[in-house]
């Protein structure tokens, strides 16, 4: 059976570990370590002077005086071993740091930012990629002579495409997890969620493609000594050295095996490296990569004549069809007053997360806001830009999403986590900032909240992982919380606890709550008025003690058929029939008309428009005849 904890990606450090943990990693990192270290102090270490030379012991074997034996010119190939270490190994780093630096840099910004900015540097990398290497290193070695550095940084430089799309592939799947657009909910600049984020989550290829680069970074480099283009004799490099054995190889054959085995065992250590980054690698969730969400050209909507602290006005959302986009969300308007806690209920797929996501333009890839706005305070959130975003959400507008889980970056400790967010939006610093973490940890219930900031998102339960994400949105202090089912994920007792929670917060913080579920029982326990959607439209709206008592749209009836109540345990629940339509496969006319039944053939030709009825808001011709079923349920009875 799979746990929950299973299914959760692993931190990091625990997958390092346990790459740390295998012998081959041990040796590989070992044997570099070594011959790092040796190179470093080749001075204290090496027996003579690398470039002295001994004519009384030319090409003699491994003997006491010179443990590696001697080459043609008597030098001691021990000291030489050694001291090439230095310019080949340093090579090697020159080479690597170049690949890193360009290598993530792109990546990182082509897979986070998508659009132009990743069409231009794909070009670049696909360009770089097409350039030939051997022609390109004899060009600047031509150009520069046997500049040993320059010629590493060009081979560094035309090796970062291959590092840049490994990187730029993980960042785009890293981008969709749920805690990337959680961290941008709570207003973390693009920057920080990149470097902070981001990149521990796309550590693992980079370890693998750095490390097998490296491996070809040092044939290239010793490729260059044996064809003496790197360093000048007599100055020792791994690779001259393979060179001078060559020479004399039928004379003494001995003098290939040192230069050759060091070589041999670097290659080697490296790929054994990339082995373990790899099995680190292995457990990321691979998922679909697409292009970043922007708005597209809308229609504009008129600012509306409200007061409302959020005022959604006629919000279209699109998303990726065959032929363009498919309406998924359509004309949707609500209202939201300071401190009021307002619910937003529909089955499964009526849009409702995209409602939410759309609120602060953080949709799912690919979808877009075609028409309509939204206004917080007076202000039109679609002329914000990307800057304008990363200061309001988190500070005005939070939004805590469906699966606390996977709405916290697995790879640092949750205290952490909500530090970033305390500095951000406070400007605390130093102890300030620990002491508010640990007192948002005890504002939101979580025992020994010292404990719990030193534990990692895997380490809790969804209860208390769903508890610090509330946490992280209290950081701020925003205005409004939107909460996306946030109880959906737990089981029954927890969720209890956590609408219990969230009620107690937004009293105490006096903060508006947008809250969105499936589930009627949930937003009568919470809620004062709420918005019924189906099949992307408000279908009906009112204060929650009308809907429940007097419903006045079939759907909303039968929602509340379906409801068990205190009181009543023999009585039969109703269902529904059907499921509720794909976006692009909703009906003409209403699009509830299927299921519904007061359906006549009028619903098919009349497009229903949202009338007032008195204490609601309607979008059913037939809502004299309403309710269908359910209806006269006292509030109090329904069992959350
Ligand atoms: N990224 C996406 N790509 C394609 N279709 C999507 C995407 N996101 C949502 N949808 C579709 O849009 C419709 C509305 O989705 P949404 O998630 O808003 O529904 P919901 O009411 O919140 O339901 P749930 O609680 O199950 O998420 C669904 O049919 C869903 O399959």
């Amino acid at each position: 059976m799979t746990t929950l904890a299973e299914t959760q990606p692993q931190p990091v450090a625990g997958a390092r570990r346990r790459a740390l943990r295998t012998p081959l990693f041990v040796f590989a990192a070992g044997y570099l370590l070594l011959m790092a270290l040796a190179a470093i102090a080749a001075p204290l270490l090496a027996p003579y002077d690398p470039v002295a030379t001994d004519l009384d012991h030319v090409l003699s074997g491994p003997s006491l005086i010179h443990p590696l034996g001697t080459d043609q010119l008597g030098h001691d190939v021990l000291s030489r071993v050694i001291y090439g270490g230095r310019v080949t190994l340093s090579g090697v780093a020159e080479a690597v740091l170049t690949a890193l630096v360009l290598g993530v840099t792109t990546g990182l910004l082509a897979g986070f930012a998508g659009g132009w900015v990743d069409r231009v540097l794909s070009w670049i990398t696909d360009i770089v990629l097409a350039i030939p290497v051997i022609v390109t290193l004899l060009v600047v070695l031509a150009v520069v002579g046997s500049n040993e550095t320059a010629a590493m940084i060009a081979v560094g430089v035309l090796g970062f495409p291959s590092l840049a799309r490994v990187v730029r592939g993980a960042t785009l799947t890293v981008r969709q997890e749920l805690y990337i657009t959680a961290a941008r909910a709570f207003g973390l600049p693009d920057r920080t969620i990149m470097v902070r984020h981001v990149l521990p989550r796309v550590s693992a290829p980079i370890i693998v493609q750095t490390s097998l680069f490296a491996g070809g970074a040092l044939l290239a480099e010793t490729g260059l000594g044996y064809l003496g283009l790197g360093v000048q004799a007599p100055t020792p490099a791994w690779g001259n050295l393979v060179a001078d054995a060559s020479t004399v190889i039928a004379q003494q054959p001995w003098l290939l095996v040192p230069s050759g085995l060091v070589i041999g065992l670097a290659v080697l250590s490296f790929g054994l490296l990339g082995d373990a980054g790899r099995d680190t690698a292995a457990d990321r969730r691979a998922r679909s990569a697409q292009g970043r969400t922007r708005a597209a050209v809308r229609e504009p909507a008129p600012r509306p004549d409200s007061t409302a602290l959020l005022a959604v006005r006629d919000l279209t959302v699109g998303l990726p069809g065959q032929d363009g986009f498919t309406t998924a969300v359509d004309r949707l308007s609500i209202d939201l007053h300071p401190g009021e806690t307002v619910g937003l209920v529909g089955e499964s797929g009526c849009g409702k997360s995209l409602t939410g996501r759309g609120i602060l333009d953080l949709l799912p890839a690919g979808a877009r806001i075609l028409g309509g706005g939204v206004w917080f305070d007076g202000t039109d959130l679609s002329a914000l830009d990307g800057k304008g975003w990363q200061e309001f959400r988190g500070s005005r507008i939070a939004l805590i999403a469906q699966d606390p889980m996977n709405g916290l970056d697995p790879t640092a400790p949750v205290g952490k986590q909500v530090d970033e967010l305390v500095r951000r939006h406070t400007g605390r610093t130093g102890r300030a900032v620990r002491a508010r973490t640990l007192e948002l940890l005890a504002d939101v219930r979580l025992p020994e909240p010292e404990t719990v900031a030193a534990k990692y998102p895997h380490q809790l339960s969804g209860g208390m992982a769903q508890r610090v994400l509330i946490a992280s949105a209290l950081a701020g202090s925003p205005e409004l919380l939107i909460a996306d089912e946030p109880t959906t994920a737990l089981d029954v007792t927890v969720q209890a606890e956590i609408l219990r929670l969230l009620k107690d917060v937004q009293r105490a913080n006096g903060m508006a709550v947008l809250l969105i579920s499936h589930d009627l029982g949930v937003i009568a326990e919470v809620c004062d008025r709420a918005y019924v959607m189906y099949a992307g439209q408000i279908a009906e709206s009112g204060a929650v003690a009308e809907l429940f008592e007097s419903p006045r749209h079939p759907y909303t009836a039968g929602l509340l058929g379906a409801l068990p109540r205190r009181g009543t345990p023999r009585q039969p629940l109703t269902t529904i029939p059907g499921t509720v339509p794909e976006p692009g496969n909703w009906p003409p006319g209403c699009h509830f008309r299927q299921r519904c039944p007061l359906a006549t053939a009028e619903c098919a030709a009349v497009v229903p428009v949202a009338e007032p009825v008195p204490g609601h808001r309607t979008r059913c011709i037939h809502h004299d005849l309403a309710p269908a079923s359910g209806g006269d349920h006292d509030r109090a009875e329904i069992t959350a």
